[in-house]
């Protein structure tokens, strides 16, 4: 795998949330440990997974604000960021979004194992709508990041074909299929672990960012 585009890895490393928790049921454990064996010849990655941003220092933050987004950073109160969390990784374990991503450099494959704990409920009984894309934005955007850097979502395009039951574990496998430019393509879809039920579909567009550009 070549390094990661911009060099922007965490100056400080926090506790790695993708590694498993008591909390985990015994699907999700059972293919950690089959991903993990698959990680053994080099052909996937383990994709570690921090609660905090990718910068710890508080001017890490404000430089990057200010470099990349500077029509948000007039706007964007600087005390309160030093509070900021990733949202996907700041519940308590096993009720919010417990997942661990693995990635595959040849086949510029990111696959996700996500089981939505019970405080994700939308319908009764199944994952609310917003986590899956959730969790979708944040398996197609690691892959799109690991492609080139730093980049949004421009747009998300997702079919919900079947409610995902709550605290179910499923996969998501998500595939770079072009790059144009600044824009990269990738498609997604959720699966439950016997591969007989297709959940979602989803499509994608993530722009690298221009800090030449006002956004
Ligand atoms: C060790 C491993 C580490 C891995 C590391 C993992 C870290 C953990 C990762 C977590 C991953 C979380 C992932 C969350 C990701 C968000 O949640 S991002 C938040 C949601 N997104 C936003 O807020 C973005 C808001 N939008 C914007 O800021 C701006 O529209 C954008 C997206 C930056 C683009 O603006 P711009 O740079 O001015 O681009 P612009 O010139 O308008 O357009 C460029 C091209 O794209 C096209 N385009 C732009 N928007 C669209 C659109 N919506 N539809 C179609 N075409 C479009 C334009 O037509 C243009 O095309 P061309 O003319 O070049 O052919």
């Amino acid at each position: 795998m070549r390094p990661l585009a911009g060099s922007y890895l965490p100056e400080f490393f926090h506790e790695d949330h993708s590694l498993p928790k008591p909390s985990w049921s015994k699907d999700m454990r059972l293919l950690f440990d089959q991903f993990m064996k698959k990680c053994e010849d080099g052909s996937w990655i383990h994709l570690p997974s921090y609660n905090y941003t990718l910068f710890q220092r508080s001017q890490d933050i404000s430089a990057f604000i200010h470099a990349y987004l500077p029509t948000a950073s007039k706007l964007i109160n600087e005390e309160k960021l030093l509070q900021a969390k990733i949202f996907t990784r700041n519940f308590e374990d096993g009720l919010g979004f417990e997942y661990v991503m693995f990635y595959n450099d040849v086949e510029k494959r990111v696959v996700c194992v996500f089981e939505g704990g019970p405080y994700l409920q939308g319908m009764p009984g199944c994952l609310h709508g917003g986590a899956i894309a959730t969790m979708i934005d944040a398996t197609v955007g690691t892959s799109a990041m690991i492609a080139e850097g730093i980049v949004m979502t421009a747009n998300l395009n997702i079919n919900f074909k079947r409610p995902v039951p709550l605290c179910s574990v499923v996969l998501i496998n998500s595939q770079l299929d072009k790059i144009e430019g600044r824009k990269l393509f990738i498609s997604c879809n959720v699966q439950s672990v016997d591969e007989k039920t297709l959940y979602t579909e989803a499509t994608s567009l993530f722009i690298k960012l221009d800090p030449e550009k006002q956004v």
